[in-house]
């Protein structure tokens, strides 16, 4: 069911784009509720307002915001947020993307509205996303969970400390995935294959990885390709000698962590 009153996304860059993808794609708020405030316009936003969206009216239509969704920069909101606060009403809710920025330091910026933040990917836009939601306020973890759940897989988080550690993990991670798969690329160009075979192969292959991995123990699925003795086990072996994937991921996500931290 879509939420019911007006939601405001403030930024309609990478990430907001694929919010307001999503929303109007699953329906998570009707298009008629959804107000758009974007410098510029953006393929997203036209869409959106093909679709009968409010894209930058006059800020007096925020005074019936049900949620107010801030998507710019981290170091951008301090600037972007206060004037808008004056024409907001005392039932909204204040959700943010940002990676890092604390709800602490968004109340002390912001003032008394409930704040929850949300941390979502940008498979949101094809309705195949994954979501983190934190929210002190039971209400704001509500609506948060609302307006994402029906684009993105969505785990509630306990506390905010673990914000930093979830965006580290999956609003990073598709990044890492490419990574990934342009490195197994390359091994393969290594092994022979011209570069666009190698591309193909990787691509293909991590796409059906995902396609088949279901809800199944991650060492099942393992166990299911890797016969014993066989050749995935030996690359297996080669990939993980001595910790060193393990290693590699372990540092990969605490430097995430603490950029995230920096940020905020
Ligand atoms: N890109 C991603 O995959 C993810 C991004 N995030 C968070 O989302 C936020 C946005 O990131 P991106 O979309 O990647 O950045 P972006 O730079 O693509 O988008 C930011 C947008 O804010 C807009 N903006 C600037 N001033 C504005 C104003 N006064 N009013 C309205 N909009 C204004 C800009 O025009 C721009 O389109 C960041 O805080 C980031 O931490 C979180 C998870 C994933
Ligand atoms: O790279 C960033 O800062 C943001 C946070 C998660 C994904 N993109």
């Amino acid at each position: 069911m879509a939420v019911s009153g007006p939601v405001v996304l403030v930024g309609c860059g990478r990430l907001g784009s694929a919010i307001l993808e999503g929303w109007l794609l699953t329906g998570a708020v009707a298009p008629a509720d959804l107000i758009v405030l974007t410098p510029s316009e953006k393929p997203a936003s036209e869409a959106a307002r093909a679709r009968g969206a409010r894209i930058n009216p006059e800020p007096e239509a925020l005074r019936d915001a049900r949620a107010v969704v801030i998507a710019v920069k981290p170091a951008m909101w301090r600037t972007v947020m206060p004037p808008l606060l004056p024409f907001l009403g005392d039932q909204a809710v204040i959700l943010s993307v940002m990676a890092g920025v604390t709800a602490p330091t968004l109340a002390e910026g912001l003032g008394g509205w409930p704040i929850g933040r949300v941390m979502p990917t940008t498979g949101v836009s094809r309705g195949r996303g994954v979501a983190s939601v934190w929210a002190a306020d039971p209400a704001a973890r509500a609506l948060g969970r609302a307006l994402f759940e029906p684009m993105a897989e969505t785990v509630d988080l306990p506390d905010e400390g673990l914000m930093d550690a979830a965006t580290a993990v999956a609003g990073s991670g598709a990044a890492y995935v490419y990574a990934f798969t342009e490195a197994l690329a390359r091994g393969g160009q290594a092994a022979g294959l011209d570069k666009q075979t190698a591309d193909v192969l990787a691509r293909a292959t991590l796409r059906s990885a995902a396609d088949s991995m279901g809800d199944d123990a991650l060492e099942t699925l393992i166990a299911r390709i890797a016969s014993p003795g066989g050749s995935t086990r030996a690359g297996l072996d080669a990939l993980d000698q001595d910790g060193r994937l393990t290693t590699a991921l372990r540092e990969t996500v605490a430097a995430a962590v603490r950029r995230n931290r920096e940020m905020g």
